[in-house]
């Protein structure tokens, strides 16, 4: 639906040349929500920019159902612009205008006729949860409500996709959360595509169905969420997916809490999607004459299905411990064993 091939910008300044976006190819499919996450100067906001041109291309060319952005003429990119949403991180509202007439601000440009801009603007104010705000003016709103108004604006003129510029990089943790659901109820409701950059790692977990992780212009890695976050592939990605888990940066210091017996086995295991649901530490129990002590474990949904680490440590006959490790590892759960008996 979104074809982006060999996207390129390149800023000149008096002194130097800057490769912000660096040769970017990515599909990006009808209603998915699609993530790209990167550390501050990876080149994610000058790549979202390019989507829409508010930045012009150096290179390579975006193709939103079947039109070619890069090569439009002005007059028609208006007109197309009107069908790409778009959300930032500081709003963007017009501060003189309430809520309602910010909302109705891109129907008026649209040239929508006025009961008609009435019905959509009521309709999309309810779809956000703001009723009852409709007079009120940005100041007098909290962060979270400003930015439902900054979506109720991008979606006036049934856009294709919605671009989110680190959207909730402004908003405290539980109001980006609300945000996030109100996305993703979205995203349900209307099958509107959503791309979106962040810096933080929990935002891609919570919504996103794949992502492409950005360092120095380039994409370094992309895949689905959960595959990324099973196994994370570059340097970078390993790096944001250690600030969810930190459990990957304590392996060591469960050392301490680990028997020296010489029949105990330390286990670490990974479970994804449907696995995360199994009851498996008791099925070991009742099937293999083994003591498990349980050291340390946590557990994240994402849009996929959830993905869990449990580290255990299992004391038993070397056979029997042999035997309970294929059992585990024909469940389909990961299995990697940290100290061996
Ligand atoms: N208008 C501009 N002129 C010159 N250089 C720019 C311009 N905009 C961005 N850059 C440079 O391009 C690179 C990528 O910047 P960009 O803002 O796209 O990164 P980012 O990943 O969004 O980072 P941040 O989250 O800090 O905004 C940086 O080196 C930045 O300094």
């Amino acid at each position: 639906m979104i074809r982006i091939q060999n996207l390129s910008k390149v800023y000149k300044t008096n002194k130097q040349e800057i490769q912000a976006v660096d040769n970017v190819s990515l599909n990006i499919e009808q209603g998915e929500i699609f993530g790209v996450i990167g550390y501050s100067g990876a080149g994610k906001s000058t790549f979202v920019r390019l989507i829409n041109r508010l930045e012009e291309p150096t290179d390579g060319s975006v193709v939103i159902h079947d039109k070619d952005i890069t090569n439009m003429p002005k007059n028609q990119l208006r007109k197309k612009r009107q069908k790409i949403g778009m959300i930032f991180q500081h709003f963007n509202l017009l501060w003189s205008r309430t809520v309602y007439e910010n909302i109705a601000f891109p129907l008026e440009i649209a040239g929508v006729p006025k009961t008609k801009q009435q019905e959509k603007v009521l309709e999309l104010i309810n779809l956000v949860g703001l009723s009852g705000k409709e007079n009120a003016y940005p100041s007098q709103l909290s962060g979270g409500q400003k930015q439902r108004v900054g979506i109720a604006r991008s979606l006036a003129n049934d856009p294709e996709v919605l671009l989110c510029d680190e959207a909730t990089s402004a908003l405290d943790p539980e109001t980006t959360d609300d945000i996030l659901d109100l996305l993703v109820s979205i995203n349900k409701k209307l099958g509107l595509t959503i791309i979106l950059i962040t810096h933080e790692m929990h935002v891609i977990q919570k919504i996103c169905h794949r992502v492409a992780v950005m360092e120095n212009g380039k994409v370094v890695e992309t895949g689905d969420v959960l595959d990324v976050f099973v196994k994370p592939q570059s340097k970078t990605t390993k790096r944001f997916v250690q600030q969810l888990n930190p459990l990957e940066h304590e392996k060591d210091k469960l050392a301490e809490f680990i028997n020296d017996r010489e029949d105990s086995e330390v286990v670490k295991l990974h479970f994804i999607g449907k696995s995360a649901k199994r009851a498996l530490i008791s099925e070991v129990a009742k099937t293999f004459d083994v003591e498990i002590n349980i050291l340390q474990g946590s557990i994240a949904p994402t849009q996929e299905g959830a993905y869990g680490t449990l580290f255990i440590e299992i004391n038993g006959e070397k056979e029997i411990l042999k035997k309970t490790i294929e059992f585990m590892e024909d469940t389909g759960v990961e299995v990697e064993v940290l100290k061996h008996a």
